[in-house]
């Protein structure tokens, strides 16, 4: 190794470069090479004024932990790369001192070039380092009083070296220096680049890289846009069914809010939450595709009904529907296949398209719900019949307000049958399909007087009572909850019904009427008080369009009523097969019957006055087994 100072010629642009004065010299650490050349100039700055040094070559640059100064590499200029070919190196001589170096060496675009900056270098002379035109530069700034470099400028041109005045000073000489290695020298590279490689992989053949693109892309290509595209309609189909599928889901739920306490209760007991998940999807979907499809076809549906069977819940509505269906010339709703209740009722009246019912669009959307004329004319050439008249069998439009005025504006030559059974055999029919439902109904006909529907539920204890009372709420305020609702007092059951009563036809119904309806006993004892309610379609129909029917007279002699009600409506009986079907709805009471003495004051309390002006009504004495439940009846 040799010192910069004295191989290194004057640089070419240099400044004034004056020696230092020669430091002691010191033990030159045994640096080797692992190709075995020298090439490497020992910067060394003193301590008092160097501290840093920066030198850029070709090589790169390193640290000088020792001394904390920094020693930086980079390209220097366009000749700047070094050169490390050990055949061009001579043989390394003993190792001078190392030089001191206190100024700037500075070479031009091509030349190594050291600067010392600080208090020390600025009233020391600089030296510079002339680069011969591959050198690097080495620059050294001030940095701390302590603070020396020792750097190995590799690839420096001895030239560049030479120029270096050597200026070694005490402190340094003695300084141990730390032993670093080039990087394409260092071990760990070394050890890496030894190391045996994996075999590299046979090169591609062309030829099979271009048959895979060009014979395999025309299959793969529409397989892909098929898939995009059945991802997309089936995103689609989602956005379009699903949304309408929950609106009118809601709808239904509305005019039936019993239907949801079947999914989360006996559905779910039976086939399980995901059976019960898929169900419920299955009838949203069935309901929404129905609704959709109907509106969708509304031009094909020129049909409104000839008659209504408006009620009353639980008195066989549904069987009488279906025996008037066996005549080719009636239909029904065209309803949803395989739900018994929705294909017989609509609810319209009572809100299931909401407010819409009640507007000058309700003829039109009303339509939608009945059969086409293709219906018609299949029904012509398979079954023979004459002409088609539908009809409508919601059994809640007798106890809703004001859907007899809305009935009679759509249809005002419209026939309405009502079957009538002994009020609290029909209250508990329905009170046991709620509770099989799921709908948890804090009253019952079952419990004992005084226990919800009694005697005088003001006067009750127990809790069922206090739950009765509290969950009445007053007025039409209670409409608004969901919860299942129960006994109201007398004042707060007439404050509730003369706001009904009060609410024009053609307003919106409260929200929560049918929940009232279906949830509350109160609801169910007013609708099932006849009178009254039969009173109001008599208001806006006129009586000779008013057909009743009693229950009992339909259980026993179903083909004699079903004539009845045949010559009533106008359909022609003689084209009119009977056959006998089993009970539609028929609910499973599972042993449950009403407890005599409730039963006893329910009829007292709430019916006797009704069902006498019943009578009245009708122009009879009275009805078979209406003094004590029918033997049918549990
Ligand atoms: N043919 C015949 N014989 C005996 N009982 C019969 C018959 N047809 C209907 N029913 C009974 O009527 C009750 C159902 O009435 P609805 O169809 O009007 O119910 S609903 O309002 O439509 O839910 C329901 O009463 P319950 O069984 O007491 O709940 C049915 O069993």
């Amino acid at each position: 190794m040799e010192s910069a100072a004295a191989n290194g010629p004057q640089p070419p642009g240099g400044g004034a470069a004056a020696p230092t004065p020669a430091p002691a010299p010191r033990p030159a650490p045994k640096l080797a090479r692992a190709d075995g050349g020298a090439p490497f100039v020992l910067l060394h700055v003193a301590a008092d004024g160097g501290g840093s040094s920066s030198a850029s070559g070709g090589c790169g640059g390193g640290r000088s932990g020792a001394s904390s100064a920094r020693t930086s590499g980079s390209g220097g200029g366009e000749g700047g790369q070094c050169q490390h070919h050990p055949a061009e190196r001579p043989e390394a001589p003993p190792p001078p001192p190392p030089p001191r170096l206190h100024g700037a060496a500075a070479a031009g675009d091509a030349g190594a070039r050291i600067e010392e900056f600080g208090t020390a270098a600025a009233a020391a002379p600089r030296t510079e380092i002339g680069g011969g035109g591959d050198g690097g530069s080495v620059a050294s700034s001030d940095g701390g009083a302590d603070g020396g470099v020792d750097a190995f400028v590799s690839g420096a041109p001895r030239a560049a070296a030479a120029a270096a005045k050597p200026a070694p000073r005490a402190a340094f000489a003695a300084a141990p220096l730390p032993r670093l290695h080039l990087s394409h020298e260092h071990p760990a590279v070394l050890a890496a680049e030894s190391r045996p490689r994996p075999p590299a992989p046979p090169p591609r053949r062309p030829l099979r890289t271009l048959a895979r693109v060009y014979l395999l892309s025309p299959l793969l290509l529409p397989l892909a846009a098929a898939l995009w595209l059945a991802a997309l309609a089936a995103g689609l189909a989602a956005a379009l069914l699903v949304a309408p599928s929950l609106a009118l889901a809601r709808r239904l739920y509305w005019a039936c809010p019993f239907i949801p306490y079947i999914w989360r209760g006996p559905a779910r007991a039976r086939f399980g939450r995901a059976g019960a998940l898929l169900l419920r999807l299955q009838f949203e979907g069935a309901h929404c595709a129905t609704v959709v499809g109907r509106l969708l076809s509304l031009p094909l549906r020129p049909y409104l009904p000839a008659f209504y069977i408006a009620g009353f819940p639980k008195c066989g509505t549904t069987s009488l529907a279906a025996y008037l269906r066996l005549h080719p010339d009636l239909a029904g709703i065209a309803g949803m296949p395989g739900h018994e209740a929705l294909g017989k009722e609509s609810h319209f009246f009572g809100g299931i398209l909401g407010p819409a019912a009640a507007g000058a669009r309700a003829a039109a959307l009303y339509r939608s719900f009945f059969p086409t004329v293709l219906t018609a004319w299949w029904r012509a050439a398979a079954r023979g019949a004459a002409s088609l008249a539908c009809f409508d069998a919601t059994p809640t439009f007798a106890c809703m307000p004001h859907v007899a005025a809305r009935a009679a504006a759509v249809t005002p030559n419209a026939k309405v049958v009502f079957v009538v059974r002994e009020p609290t055999a029909a209250v508990f029919s329905a009170e046991t399909m709620l509770r099989g439902m799921g709908v948890p109904l804090p009253w019952s006909l079952a419990a004992p007087p005084g226990g919800g529907a009694g005697d005088d539920p003001e006067a009750a204890a127990g809790p069922q009572a206090a739950l009765l009372r509290a969950s009445w709420g007053a007025g039409l305020r209670g409409l608004g909850e969901r919860r299942c609702g129960g006994w109201a007092g007398d004042a707060e059951h007439d404050a509730l019904w003369a706001a009904l009563a009060s609410l024009p036809p053609d307003a919106p119904l409260p929200p929560g009427l049918p929940a009232a309806f279906y949830f509350r006993a109160g609801s169910y004892l007013r609708g099932a008080q006849y009178a009254d309610r039969l009173a109001e379609w008599a208001a806006h129909f006129p009586p000779e369009n008013l057909m009743v029917v009693d229950f009992r007279r339909l259980v026993e002699a179903p083909e004699s009523v079903v004539r009845e009600v045949l010559a009533f409506v106008g359909a022609d009986g003689e084209r009119y097969r009977f056959r006998r079907l089993p009970p539609g709805m028929a609910t499973n009471y599972a042993g449950a019957k009403m407890h005599p003495a409730t039963r006893a004051a329910v009829a007292r309390r709430w019916f006797a006055a009704s069902n006498t002006s019943l009578f009245r009504m009708l122009g009879v004495e009275g009805l078979p087994g209406w003094g004590a439940p029918f033997e049918g009846d549990a």
